[in-house]
């Protein structure tokens, strides 16, 4: 059985839709930001939370768990700074805990979802897995020290993982049941999806005056499925022993600026959109590209979805739910 951490929230339940073909699953999630309706029906699933010790202890005890898939955290760049404090706790602390109560029962093998916020304000136009690594928010700061101690866990408990270093996760499963739905939501597409189904008055672009053709920052954005065959495929690397440790990019390596994305928004959904030009977000580095040539090398993944899926997919999915 694998255990699938965070598996009611976006990027996890979609891993778990397609997971649910292959093995058997056990989600453990406390809805901090996940749903029930995000719930795959024929995982088996735990309400919980990650940092609890006795729980943990309890579920490996009484499941046979051959490996853990470690969405859960907290991803709100903005909120990181404002508070730090929890992006410590629910992502490191309780990840601390984690680790410990995996390396007490012999499970040895582990995913871990990191995210390009850990190269910070990268100098080079496509990132790749030798690019320096400079964290510039408590949010990337965290999802960095996991990947520290996962090294040193390895090296001293020989615990075997993949780090998946995700770009702009989008888009929504081509079967429509489910899909991206962040509360607040923060992230570009769904919500300028959200306007051009009437439900928001304006965008608010953030910034016309970075050093882009456009001015507005460029961002890899990359299916949710295409990240979840990317788990499949490190998971059986990992357990067919193909793999000891790794950290690999997912993103399509293609950018695109935000006023491009709201065109292509526009294009899909034949509407027209209403911009408010507003001064640069915090944090926002200019342009953030990924080369995920190493992956694809080492175990074959390819990105299947373009930027136009994306939007199509996300598109069905938003606009079936009003
Ligand atoms: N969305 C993106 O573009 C993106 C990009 C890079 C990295 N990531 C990372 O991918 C992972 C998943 O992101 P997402 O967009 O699906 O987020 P999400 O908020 O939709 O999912 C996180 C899930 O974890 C659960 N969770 C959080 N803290 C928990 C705890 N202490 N105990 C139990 N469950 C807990 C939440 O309830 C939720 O279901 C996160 O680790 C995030 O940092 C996301
Ligand atoms: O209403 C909005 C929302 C976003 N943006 C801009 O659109 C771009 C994309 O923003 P967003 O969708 O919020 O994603 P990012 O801030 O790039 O962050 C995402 O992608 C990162 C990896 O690249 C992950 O680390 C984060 O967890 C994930 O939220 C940025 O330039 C934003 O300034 C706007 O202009 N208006």
């Amino acid at each position: 059985m694998i255990l699938v951490v965070g598996g009611a929230g976006y990027i996890g339940s979609h891993f778990v839709e397609e997971l649910i073909k292959e093995q058997e699953v056990l989600v453990l999630d406390n809805f901090s930001t996940g749903h029930k309706h995000l719930l795959n029906e024929k995982a088996q699933f735990i309400e919980g939370n990650l940092g609890d010790e006795q729980l943990l202890n309890d579920i490996f005890s009484n499941y046979k768990i051959n490996a853990v898939i470690h969405f859960a955290a907290s991803s709100l760049v903005g909120e990181s700074v404002l508070n730090p404090m929890k992006y410590y706790e629910n992502n490191v602390s309780a990840t601390i805990t984690l680790l410990k109560v995996m390396m007490e029962h012999h499970v040895k093998k582990f995913i871990f979802s990191s995210t390009a916020a850990t190269y910070g304000i990268p100098t080079t136009d496509f990132i790749t897995e030798e690019t320096a690594i400079n964290p510039i928010n408590p949010y990337g700061k965290s999802k960095l020290m996991v990947e520290w101690m996962l090294e040193d866990f390895s090296k001293s408990y020989g615990l075997s993982y993949v780090i998946l270093r995700y770009f702009n996760a989008a888009g929504a499963h081509v079967n429509g049941r489910i899909g991206e739905n962040h509360s607040p939501e923060t992230h570009l597409i769904p919500i300028v999806l959200e306007h051009l189904l009437g439900i928001r008055e304006s965008i608010s672009v953030f910034g016309n005056d970075y050093p882009t053709e456009d001015g507005t920052c460029i961002r890899d954005y990359i299916h949710v499925t295409d990240l979840a065959n990317a788990h499949l495929l490190s998971l059986n690397a990992l357990l067919e022993n193909k793999i000891h440790t790794d950290v690999f990019n997912l993103g399509n390596g293609s950018g695109y600026s935000v006023m491009e994305v709201i065109k292509t928004c526009e294009d899909v959904t034949k509407k027209s959109a209403s911009i408010v030009i507003e001064a640069r977000r915090t944090g926002d580095p200019s342009r953030l590209v990924a080369s995920s040539e190493k992956i694809t090398a080492t175990l074959g993944w390819k990105p299947v979805f373009d930027l136009v899926s994306i939007v199509e997919t996300a598109w069905k999915w938003h606009s079936s739910r009003i």
